[in-house]
């Protein structure tokens, strides 16, 4: 499990630690840890090239004692001063070992270094980059017009300028970095768009701080996650044992969608698939799937995926079963808040909106919840009471109770038609196994993340190879 903590979980957590230990000595093992990841970056130390952005807290001390090890490994390294008062130690530290500083007069450099490190802020930082700042990372690590630069950006625990708890950009500048060192833990700004692009790869460097943390509230699932909820068959297991999962999905408008929510639902992980809804799709759906039936009992449903007008019909027939129920696309449109049954019971159920449909569950503009994605799958949990499957390149499974899974699996390749549909299918099927609405959105878009990136192989995909690469996936995790 990758956890994800908050600026005060970790300032927390830090203080207990550093009373038990030497003054300093976190800051050390924090820029030991950064140094070695720059060295390894550089591939080598003489003859490199290396410059610290410095701002005026413990971050930019991080960076001048890294400097420090860097200089007396042979790096040429210059500190740009973004402060009057930077930290005193780091700084004498780094001419100690030969390393050189400067103020921020305007002028750039005659020639670029290989790393640029963002020592700028770190946790205690506010949103954006003061001006001075923003003007010394243009001119160390200029950008051309499509982004791409020559000299690679090393951000010290976050990326300056992004809202660490948030997962925010600022409306102003901010630093892009190549690769994120942090400490101790992963932050909620390394792992939630649309700030975690701007960290790049994130390298974690173990300070000690694991026994000193409380329990994350966003956390990302790992393979060995995965593996320990994905539900198998027993030896006694019949099909009906290992859940029926019902499809109530695709229209005569939509009928790709209605196969592909099925595709995703007849992975293999339930014991047998319905599909109920329009006999032209029902049709199509028994020439692609013969293993699929039709009307009968069922553990769960999946509705709404390339839905029409009877998306709403489709919607109370599901909960009036009262079983789990994944609720996508178009039966989003007919949902009340909170989720109940008719006779005002609860049913566990999992939404599946992409950030325009979440919008419209909530009445807010889409940009808005692209803007601030953990905050508003949140809200949604709460309001509707229910699981939140929010859908993006880093997806957010929120819990009404304020956790949040994110799911890192996937490649951009993943962006395309349909792969929603296979999504939705695919979390049906892992409700009708038994596993609650919370792991079965985490596992089904893990899974999802994982097929598409096994099926891609780094080039183009389509949903339906997807679903189709979902066994191999699960048969690697059970090896
Ligand atoms: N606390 C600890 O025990 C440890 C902290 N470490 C480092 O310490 C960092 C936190 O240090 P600090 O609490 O000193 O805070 P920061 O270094 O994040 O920065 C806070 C300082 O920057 C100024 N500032 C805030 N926003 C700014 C902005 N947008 N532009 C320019 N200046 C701004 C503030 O006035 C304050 O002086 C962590 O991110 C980590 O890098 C590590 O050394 C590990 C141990
Ligand atoms: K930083």
């Amino acid at each position: 499990m990758r956890a994800a903590h908050t600026e005060a979980q970790v300032r927390d957590a830090e203080a207990a630690l550093a009373s038990t230990l030497a003054d300093g000595a976190l800051m050390q093992r924090a820029a030991t840890g950064l140094a070695y990841a720059v060295l390894g970056l550089l591939g080598g130390a003489y003859g490199r090239r290396v410059v610290l952005l410095v701002g005026s807290g413990a971050n930019g001390g991080d960076a001048l004692h890294a400097g420090a090890l860097l200089a007396r490994r042979g790096v040429a390294v210059e500190a740009v001063l973004l402060s009057e008062a930077v930290h005193a130690e780091g700084l004498a530290a780094l001419r100690a070992a030969g390393g050189r500083d400067r103020g921020w007069d305007g002028t750039g450099p005659r020639r670029l270094p290989d790393v640029v490190v963002d020592g700028i802020v770190g946790i205690g930082g506010r949103p954006g980059l003061k001006p001075d700042a923003a003007a010394a990372l243009a001119a160390y690590a200029p950008e051309d017009d499509t982004g791409a630069r020559p000299v690679q950006v090393v951000a010290v625990d976050v990326p300056s300028g992004v809202e660490v708890d948030t997962g925010r950009l600022p409306d102003g500048a901010h630093v892009r970095a190549d690769l994120t060192v942090t400490f101790g833990t992963h932050k909620v700004a390394h792992l939630v768009d649309p700030a975690s692009p701007a960290c790049g790869a994130v390298h974690l460097v173990d300070i000690g701080l694991g026994p000193h943390l409380p329990p994350a509230d966003v956390v990302a699932l790992q393979a060995d996650d995965v593996a320990a909820l994905l539900p198998r068959p027993g030896r006694a297991a019949h099909k009906y044992t290992r859940g029926v999962v019902g499809v109530r999905a695709g229209s005569g408008r939509y009928p790709g969608a209605g196969l592909l929510a099925v595709a995703g639902a007849a992975s293999g992980l339930a014991g047998m698939v319905r599909y109920v809804g329009d006999p032209t799709v029902l049709d199509r759906v028994r020439e692609a799937h013969p293993e699929v039936v039709g009307v009968g009992r069922v553990q769960s449903w999946t509705v709404g995926s390339g839905g029409d007008n009877r998306a709403g019909a489709a919607l109370r027939a599901a909960l009036a079963d009262e079983v789990p129920l994944v609720v996508d696309a178009e039966a989003l449109r007919h949902l009340d808040a909170p989720v109940r049954a008719e006779d005002g019971s609860s049913v566990p159920a999992v939404l599946t909106p992409h950030a325009g449909e979440l919008a419209s569950l909530l009445g807010v503009e889409r940009a808005d919840v692209e803007a601030d994605q953990l905050a508003y799958a949140r809200r949604a949990a709460q309001r509707y009471d229910t699981v939140v499957l929010l859908k993006g390149p880093h997806s957010l499974v929120a819990h009404p109770d304020g956790r949040v899974r994110v799911n890192t699996t996937g490649p951009s390749w993943l962006a395309t038609a349909g792969a929603g549909d296979v999504l939705a299918g695919l979390v049906g099927a892992l409700l009708a196994t038994g596993l609650d609405p919370f792991d079965a959105a985490a596992v089904g878009s893990w899974l999802h993340g994982a097929a598409a990136t096994y099926a891609s192989q780094g080039g183009p995909i389509v949903a339906s190879d997807v679903a189709d690469a979902v066994g191999e996936v699960v048969r690697s995790l059970l090896a």
